[in-house]
């Protein structure tokens, strides 16, 4: 008999029998799978199973946003009832290849730029791994992003990825300008700057940087230090000529072009009328006006001060965009995210640690700590979170990390973040698909080695459902997790329409991975951001029975699952757990 706990409303159909007992079983550790760094473009098979792929798309499907590729090794006859289940084309190779216990957990998100906003370079991210392509509007002009968005979505039916979009707001920041076209500038030491609100024809006069925020010359005073992005580069402000800031440089660096400036009195930050700017600007409105008829999937929010702007947006993007959802995610980037860490985060379906401008806002030495607070509330709170920048900064221009950068990647998987990002070693660096490969290898690495010394520190996970119905669905995912990990199973299963349950189990962290089967292909490219999960495309009804057995016969045929893997399965319209062999 398939063992089942019943929660609330029981089956409306008996469950088939199956073969053995779930105890009977050879005991589904994750030691006896062959784990292997996966490495895909040095697979052969998966080489082969991704050409598959491309050809079988252009040869037998229309392109649709609906079809994700169909890779089946049993011949045209099954392309019909294979495209009845959609899995992006890596995950599904590298189940192939590695076997699904040891599918990576920990999701990754790639910052598209200059390196690789070409066709060939946006694939070879995704097959290397990217879940989320992150465009940064403050660089690059609609129609550079629109390019971007609009290639990855023909990847996405063409080659059955599931990359995801996540549109990443400029915020009222104050930054340099483009330097007048030039990559950068040097800075010495004891050269003097003018920092000036003017706008300059091109080429800038020597020494001169546009400033974008048309207040800077009024709140600076003499004697201030001004830091490029965090401290790169600083300048001490030495007179004031009208628009003109004249300052010296004091510590000599790169300038580049757009870069973060902050100013500092008496060793701490100057907030004062640049703190009053909106967190959404104008030009910001127009970029998410841009965002919501281009379909991203994520808006990232930079500089959230409050709640309220989150609410403000979300209640925007509900009103213009009916018919799907698209995810807000807060950068927690300045003191005053942190001051109201929790409300934002209540707010918003998603957090960034955006340590760049964070470690500009607060000394670098409490960033560790931000981050570690980050993200446990996140888990708390059910709310994704990815950390983000200079995790593998010195691959912009090498192409091996230091030991330090994969101490630090290795940490944030530890941390068992959702997600971690690329920024410049993917934008504009010279080794975006090794950075990758780095930020791969490390998760996977760290993954298993806390798998196999079951290091799993149970973390308080106080309620945070509020309905009654909600609540049920929290208890049983939290019990479901609980027993995965005591009975070893090989996978859970859950079967979700909005994905709030496939969420509800991936905040417990599981042993194994989870397979999230929903309807929408939008809600399953935003399932791509949260840890754990291996989110399918799939109709399916509300008859449990008919669902797992369509389930498991479509993911036998597509050697995904195999008869005797033990799997729990949920749904969030059945509130039950069943434990099952597959037949
Ligand atoms: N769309 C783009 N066009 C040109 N350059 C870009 C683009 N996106 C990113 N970059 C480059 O990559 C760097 C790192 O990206 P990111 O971290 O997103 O931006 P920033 O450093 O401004 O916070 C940027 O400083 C910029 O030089
Ligand atoms: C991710 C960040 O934001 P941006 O790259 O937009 O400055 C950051 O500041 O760390
Ligand atoms: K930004
Ligand atoms: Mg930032």
């Amino acid at each position: 008999m398939a063992q089942t706990v019943y929660l609330l409303s029981p089956p409306t159909t008996p469950l088939r029998s199956v073969s053995k007992l779930p105890g009977s079983s050879p005991s589904p550790s994750i030691a006896r799978i062959p784990l292997r760094s996966l490495l895909p473009h040095s697979s052969p098979r998966l080489r082969h199973h991704l050409r598959f792929h491309a050809c079988s798309a252009s040869a037998a499907l229309p392109p649709s946003p609906d079809l994700g590729l169909l890779a089946s090794d049993n011949g045209s006859s099954n392309l019909a009832a294979a495209a009845a289940i959609d899995v992006d084309a890596v995950t599904e190779a590298e189940m192939k290849e590695n076997g699904f216990r040891s599918t990576r957990r920990t999701k990754l998100v790639c910052t598209i730029g200059p390196a690789t906003c070409g066709a060939e370079q946006l694939e070879a991210l995704a097959v290397g791994g990217m879940n989320v392509a992150r465009v940064n509007m403050c660089h690059g002009t609609h129609e550079w992003h629109r390019q971007v968005i609009r290639q990855l979505r023909r990847l996405n039916e063409e080659k059955g990825f599931a990359v995801a979009v996540m549109m990443d707001t400029e915020g009222s920041e104050i930054h340099m300008g483009d330097l007048g076209g030039a990559a950068s500038a040097k800075a010495e030491d004891g050269e003097i700057w003018t920092f000036s609100v003017r706008s300059f024809n091109s080429p800038l006069p020597e020494r001169t940087i546009h400033v974008n925020y048309d207040g800077f010359a009024e709140d600076v005073k003499v004697g201030d230090e001004l830091l490029v992005d965090g401290g790169m580069v600083r300048f001490e402000v030495i007179e004031k000529i009208g628009p003109d800031v004249k300052c010296r440089c004091t510590d000599p660096g790169l300038l580049l072009p757009r870069a973060n400036l902050t100013f500092w009195r008496d060793g701490s930050l100057v907030r004062e009328r640049n703190a009053m700017l909106p967190t959404i600007s104008s030009k910001d409105w127009l970029d998410i006006d841009f965002g919501i008829a281009e379909g991203v999937d994520f808006i990232a929010v930079s500089f959230v001060k409050s709640a309220e702007v989150i609410n403000h947006l979300k209640s925007y993007i509900a009103a213009r965009c009916r018919e799907r959802e698209i995810a807000v995610v807060a950068k927690i980037e300045s003191i005053d995210s942190l001051k109201n860490l929790e409300e934002i985060i209540r707010a918003s379906d998603g957090a960034m640690v955006a340590r760049g401008d964070l470690g500009a806002q607060i000394p670098l030495e409490q960033v560790p700590s931000a981050q570690q607070k980050i993200v446990k509330l996140c888990r708390q709170l059910n709310k994704p979170v990815i950390v983000a920048s200079q995790l593998l900064d010195s691959m912009i221009e090498y192409p091996t990390p230091t030991r330090a950068e994969v101490a630090d990647v290795s940490e944030a998987v530890r941390q068992r973040a959702d997600a971690l990002m690329l920024s410049g070693e993917s934008a504009m660096g010279q080794y975006p698909d090794k950075a990758l490969t780095v930020l791969r290898s490390v998760s996977l690495r760290i993954e298993r080695w806390w798998r196999e010394e079951k290091r799993h520190e149970g973390m308080e996970l106080p309620d945070i459902t509020t309905s009654f119905s909600d609540k049920i669905s929290e208890e049983i995912c939290n019990s479901a997790a609980k027993m995965a990990n005591n009975l070893g199973v090989d996978a859970v299963f859950v079967y979700t329409k909005t994905g709030q349950m496939a969420s509800l189990l991936s905040r417990c962290r599981p042993d194994c991975p989870i397979f999230a089967f929903t309807t929408s292909t939008s809600v399953r490219r935003r399932l791509n951001l949260q840890w754990g999960l291996i989110p399918f495309r799939l109709s399916f009804s509300d008859d449990m029975e008919s669902n797992l057995n369509r389930t498991f016969s479509l993911l036998k045929a597509r050697g995904m699952i195999q008869s005797g893997d033990l799997v729990i399965a949920l749904s969030d319209m059945l509130q039950s757990i069943q434990v099952m062999l597959v037949p």
